[in-house]
């Protein structure tokens, strides 16, 4: 028998073989802690942990390198509509995501333990910056759970913007000069007879988009105004939301996101100082007025406003561009919109001032003709320019739609009767976008652009002298009996905080 030679290639493979095995038992061992849901009382279940390829932190570093998208890709492998993601070592190493409809339904009554402004004021801290004592005065009885509604910051300005933004003079205040900002630099594009001119769509739509919208809002001495580099910069700030919010020295991790963010800052900072928001709307005359009541500092004023800019333009702009798009790349639609708009258009013919004189020694004048939109004809005379948005929406809005779980909850599904206890202290995200694209909902074409996906369905049957409603079955989120998919169109979110700028 051969002796064993024991600092031989044999035992360094054993040693390599021992040192494998610890650590395959230590990496189950961790996942298993932080895979395990919690147990809980009489036979009440955490909806399972979805394991990642990469053990423990995939999840969370999928979501940083593809964003929303890996919603999308989760749904379409797996079909859980309700996972529970480990997040270690954030969101109290949890997070839950709603893909559907029902699990959106199921949620409905549990909305006194849900939190809205939970994970917001930790993102006025961690990516506005807003400083301890703001924080404190937006932190006190944000929930309305220690003193009555309307005894917080947050709660009087949510009031306050729905009551703005509702119909009424200052929406349309606010319509009309974010139009009229629109027409003068669409004026300019109009090129002299059988001449053209390139733009590119993305980046004019983001300029002029940006400026208008700020303009109407924030009055003519808005920062992006005032420094029109501050545009590319808010949306370079865009772009870096997530990783400002995630990443560690965001200095360096994030660098073009942390300099676009000061940059932006110093801008908004300075309007606030200047006290410009005294020629805005009464939107943020309004804001401003509650911010000092409740002895916010006019720096933190101006950081506030910054993100109060995401609200505004954040999705309005994108939809904006992929709307003009699918009808840009459709001549049939375009026609029918040209024709749908026209209702809603005057024309006007004014003679002016030509040089020279005419033929009796008068001085010359010419025709011009003004195109005037009517538009709050807009709204109620075209049908399929309000389903083109609509659907541009259902396609292109990439909507998470967040919630803090205050205390346990227990959520039953009343489709398929699953029931499951969301744990309290954790994060729970609503992916409309992935509810969009459902074809159970939507149907085979779910993945198509259909302009009249949302004109009304309603239809009328007649038997003999019967005439009797009906729905069209292949009409928009409803069933094969025509019955309407609760949730399944939730651009603007639901319920209180419910988008005021829809
Ligand atoms: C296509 C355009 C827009 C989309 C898709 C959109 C979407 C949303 C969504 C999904 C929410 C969250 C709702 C929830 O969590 O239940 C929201 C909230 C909000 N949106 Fe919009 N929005 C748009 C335009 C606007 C505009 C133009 C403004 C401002 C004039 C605005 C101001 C706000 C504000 C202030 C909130 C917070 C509401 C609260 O505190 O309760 N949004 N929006």
């Amino acid at each position: 028998m051969a002796a064993v030679d024991h600092d031989g290639p044999d035992s360094i493979l054993a040693m390599i073989g021992v040192l494998f095995t610890v650590v395959a038992i230590l990496v189950i061992a961790i996942q298993h802690y932080v895979y395990f849901p919690t147990k809980l009382d009489s036979g009440r279940v955490e909806p399972p942990l979805l394991p990642s390829s990469i053990p423990v932190v995939g999840h969370l570093i999928n979501l940083l390198i593809y964003g929303k998208q890996y919603f999308m890709t989760l749904e379409q492998q797996h079909h859980q509509s309700l996972y529970a993601l480990p997040m270690w070592p954030i969101l109290n190493s949890r997070m839950y995501l709603i893909t559907s409809p029902d699990w959106v339904n199921a949620m409905k009554p549990t909305h006194k333990s849900l939190s809205f402004y939970t994970l917001i004021v930790r993102a006025l801290k961690i990516v506005f910056k807003l400083d301890e004592t703001t924080i404190n005065i937006i932190e006190r009885n944000v929930d309305g759970r220690t003193r009555g509604r309307g005894e917080n910051l947050f709660q009087e300005t949510h009031d306050m913007m729905h009551a703005t933004l509702a119909p009424g003079r200052h929406l349309d205040d606010l319509s009309l000069s974010m139009l009229n900002n629109m027409a003068s630099t669409v004026n300019g594009l109009a090129p002299n007879k059988g001449e053209s001119q390139v733009i590119g769509l993305w980046s004019w739509i983001r300029h002029h988009f940006t400026l208008a919208s700020a303009t109407a809002v924030y009055g003519p001495h808005n920062p992006f105004s005032k420094n029109p580099d501050l545009i590319a910069d808010f949306w370079t700030l865009d772009e870096n939301l997530i990783s400002l919010m995630l990443l560690p020295w965001t200095w360096l991790t994030a660098r073009r996101g942390y300099l676009a963010r000061r940059r932006v800052f110093d801008g908004f900072v300075e309007y606030a100082e200047k006290g410009h928001y005294a020629d805005a709307s009464q939107l943020i005359r309004s804001r401003v007025a509650l911010n000092s009541r409740y002895g916010v500092a006019k720096r933190m004023d101006g950081q506030l406003e910054s993100s109060m800019a995401f609200g505004l333009l954040a999705n309005t702009i994108p939809a904006s561009f992929w709307m003009l798009s699918y009808i840009l790349a459709d001549p049939k639609l375009l026609a029918a919109l040209r024709v749908e708009i026209g209702q809603c258009v005057r024309v006007e013919e004014r003679e002016q001032d030509q040089e020279g004189e005419d033929d009796c020694g008068g001085k010359k004048t010419k025709l011009k003709t003004k195109h005037i939109i009517n538009a709050t004809k807009l709204k109620t005379h075209c049908p399929l320019l309000a389903s083109t948005f609509r659907e541009t929406l259902r396609v292109t809005a990439s909507v998470i739609v967040n919630r803090w779980i205050l205390d346990d909850v227990e959520v039953m599904n009343q489709v398929t009767g699953k029931a499951f206890v969301l744990r309290k202290g954790s994060l729970v995200q609503t992916a409309t976008h992935v509810i969009h694209a459902d074809r159970s909902v939507y149907g085979d074409d779910a993945d198509l652009f259909d302009a009249r996906r949302f004109m009304s369905t309603v239809g009328y049957r007649h038997d003999g002298e019967e005439r009797t409603k009906i729905l069209d079955p292949a009409g928009p989120f409803r069933d094969i009996e025509g019955n309407v998919h609760h949730g399944s169109f939730r651009p603007f979110g639901s319920g209180k905080h419910i988008c005021p700028g829809r």
